[in-house]
């Protein structure tokens, strides 16, 4: 891992609430695929290319993804992940503690919406109405949560509430109710994304496929690019580290869509390994957690600028290409 990203890992462990810090920091059942989605990174190698001698692109291939709750990280939550992100695109949850409009107001970059597909179609009407009023720039539907993730250490806390104060804004006022609270169903499906698309001009993506026969379906509905996601390890405990789900899915994409990869990248190199494997970008959900209760607006930026500077260090060093041939697996001879 990036010590500026463990630094800040270590800091926002040390002043958050324990019970928030392990919301966060926390996986679903045994935490296997938490931990997978870091190990997965471990196993690979590159073998760089050189003397190509060629300029080296600087453009950053790395998204904010949608993470719930800000400000049970930091008092400005959202607000302040806006501010960092100079250029970089922030994928705004639902679940956040700002409403999305403020959020894209405060946005030094491009904002796009995470939602959750709610039963009551009118409901999520409103809430891609939001999005588009707000002036996000895409929608990003999570698919990989037909109902909650069992998260042992939060049952444990007895976590299940915002603290008082604290509300999922995007969640008020809907279709008559005042509050209401996020819900997952089983009943969700592609019909769901074809309404969607039908009720907006705004380009759908979908996060959290994992089998490359669900990415050549959602081609076939019309998606501007896929997330290859496990949810950052919590949703089902039992799937491959994201990395090593990716090369099927954009294998089956062909490059028809973009596919961006998250879960476990903690570092420049772990975004040039995806990369290198077919991601058009990497996500990144905790680190940016860390680094905004370490230090707020502050914290996000050291964050998104030191994998910035590492990332295209690393990419100099392959002679500023990644490709698939470029990577081997780690203890084992090519022969
Ligand atoms: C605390 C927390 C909250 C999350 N909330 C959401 C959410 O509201 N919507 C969503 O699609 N994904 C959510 N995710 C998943 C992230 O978008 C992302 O897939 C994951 O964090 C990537 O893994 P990483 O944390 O290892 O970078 C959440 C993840 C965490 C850790
Ligand atoms: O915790 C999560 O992973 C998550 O996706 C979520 C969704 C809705 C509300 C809070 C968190």
């Amino acid at each position: 891992m990036n010590p500026v990203l463990a630094e800040l890992h270590d800091k926002a462990r040390a002043v958050l609430d324990p019970v928030h810090y392990d919301f966060f920091a926390g996986g679903v059942g045994d935490e296997v695929v938490l931990a997978e989605n870091e190990a997965a990174f471990g196993r690979l190698a590159l073998l760089p290319r050189v003397l190509r001698g060629k300029e080296i692109s600087t453009d950053f291939p790395l998204m904010i993804s949608p993470t719930a709750f800000h400000r049970l990280a930091h008092p400005d939550g959202e607000l302040a992940t806006a501010r960092a992100l100079s250029g970089t695109t922030l994928v705004s949850s639902m679940a956040s503690t700002v409403p999305i409009a403020d959020v894209v107001a405060a946005a030094t970059g491009p904002v796009w919406f995470q939602l959750y597909v709610q039963p009551d179609m009118d409901v999520t009407e409103v809430l891609v109405r939001r999005a588009e009023r707000a002036g996000c720039a895409a929608l990003v539907v999570t698919v990989d949560s037909p109902v909650f993730g069992r998260h042992r250490r939060d049952i444990a806390h007895g976590f299940h509430d915002l603290p008082a104060g604290l509300t999922a804004e995007n969640m008020r006022d809907l279709a008559g109710e005042a509050l209401r609270n996020i819900e997952m169903s089983t009943a969700i499906s592609w019909r769901h994304v074809d309404r969607i698309r039908e009720m907006t001009a705004l380009p759908l993506w979908v996060k959290g496929v994992l089998h490359p026969k669900d990415a050549v379906i959602a081609l076939g509905h019309g998606v501007a690019g896929i997330v290859v996601s496990n949810h950052g390890g919590r949703q089902l405990d039992l799937v491959p580290a994201a990395l090593d789900a990716l090369p099927a899915v954009v294998d089956a994409v062909a490059g028809r869509v973009p596919v961006v990869l998250d879960g476990g990248v903690r570092g420049g190199g772990d975004i040039a390994l995806a990369l290198a494997l077919g991601a058009s970008a990497a996500g990144i959900g905790r680190p940016v957690l860390w680094g905004l209760a370490a230090d707020g607006e502050q914290g996000v930026r050291r964050v998104l600028d030191v994998l910035r500077d590492e990332f295209l260090h690393v990419l100099a060093l392959c002679g500023g290409e990644l490709t698939r041939d470029m990577v081997v697996v780690r203890g084992v001879a090519g022969c």
